[in-house]
């Protein structure tokens, strides 16, 4: 019910330290995706991405994750295809993780947690002209998710690796460019789940096309340990914690039906 739904939005999250009052959400994220409970859609067609990483220009951390920020201004990083009708550009990228490699995904599979998630976020430009808008607007935004493995070294994220250490602390920010974020893709963009779902952080909108690709990436477990060496907090703040743990807790699917691209 609205009220149940409401209640269990209200109870604490570590991340967020307050209650959100969210109107009773139906469409919330992020959500377990029951494979046997997927639909087939045939008409679902492969991502096409056209990011250019000369759009790339900014690191910083926000408080609650890490973001890449991308050049929004006109049509050059664009996201169509997959589920979408229209085109979306690329704004920033960021991921979610735990405290330990046995979970930090904001999805799950089957209930099948992963280290991390990464999350790369557009903004439906053929209906809006700004970000800010899409992101409270109908069919505003469309996030790619993609589940993170401990394994090999991704030689693409050693880049961005490589600048966490300045900006440790929460509002810090450093330049980045030409950072092409199609090497985090995985190799096969055709098999995905989509769902209509929400932001997992304030103002958790009901605006976005959740795309959920099926194959995931490998990252080492040297390269996740830097990850966890971020702050939530500020470098003025007494008390310094860890940024782990920054996703949120799983909500109710609502009826909702979750297709894949695949059988
Ligand atoms: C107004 C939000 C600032 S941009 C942003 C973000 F920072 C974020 F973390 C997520 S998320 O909900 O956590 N992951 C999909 C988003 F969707 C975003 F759009
Ligand atoms: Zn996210």
């Amino acid at each position: 019910s609205r009220k149940e739904a409401a209640q269990r939005t209200m109870k604490l999250h570590p991340m967020w330290q307050q209650p959100i009052a969210v109107p009773g959400g139906h469409c919330q994220s992020p959500i377990d995706i029951v494979v046997r409970k997927s639909v087939f859609d045939s008409a679902l067609k492969p991502l096409a991405t056209d990011y250019d990483p000369e759009t790339c220009q900014q690191i910083w951390n926000n408080g609650y994750s890490f973001l890449v920020e991308y050049d929004d201004s006109a049509d050059k990083s664009t996201l169509k295809g997959g589920p979408l009708q229209d085109q979306f550009r690329l704004c920033q990228f960021h991921f979610h993780w735990g405290e330990s490699n046995a979970w930090g995904s904001e999805h799950t599979v089957d209930r099948r947690l992963f280290p991390a998630e990464l999350h790369l976020v557009h903004w439906n430009s053929d209906k809006y002209s700004l970000f800010e808008e899409a992101v409270s607007g109908d069919n505003g935004l469309a996030v790619i998710g993609v589940f993170l493995k401990v394994g090999k070294r991704h030689e693409g994220l050693q880049k961005l690796v490589d600048a966490l250490p300045a900006i440790r602390h929460k509002g810090s920010v450093v330049e980045f460019t030409r950072f092409d974020p199609a090497c985090l893709l995985p190799s096969n963009t055709e098999d995905y789940w989509t769902y209509h779902g929400s932001l997992t952080t304030p103002p958790l909108t009901e605006s976005v096309t959740w795309i959920v690709m099926k194959q995931h990436i490998e990252v080492s477990h040297d390269q996740l340990a830097v990850f966890r060496s971020l702050l939530f907090t500020s470098a003025e703040e007494e008390v310094q914690k860890s940024m782990v743990n920054n996703f949120r807790v799983q909500q109710p699917l609502c009826g909702r039906t979750v297709r894949s691209s695949f059988t």
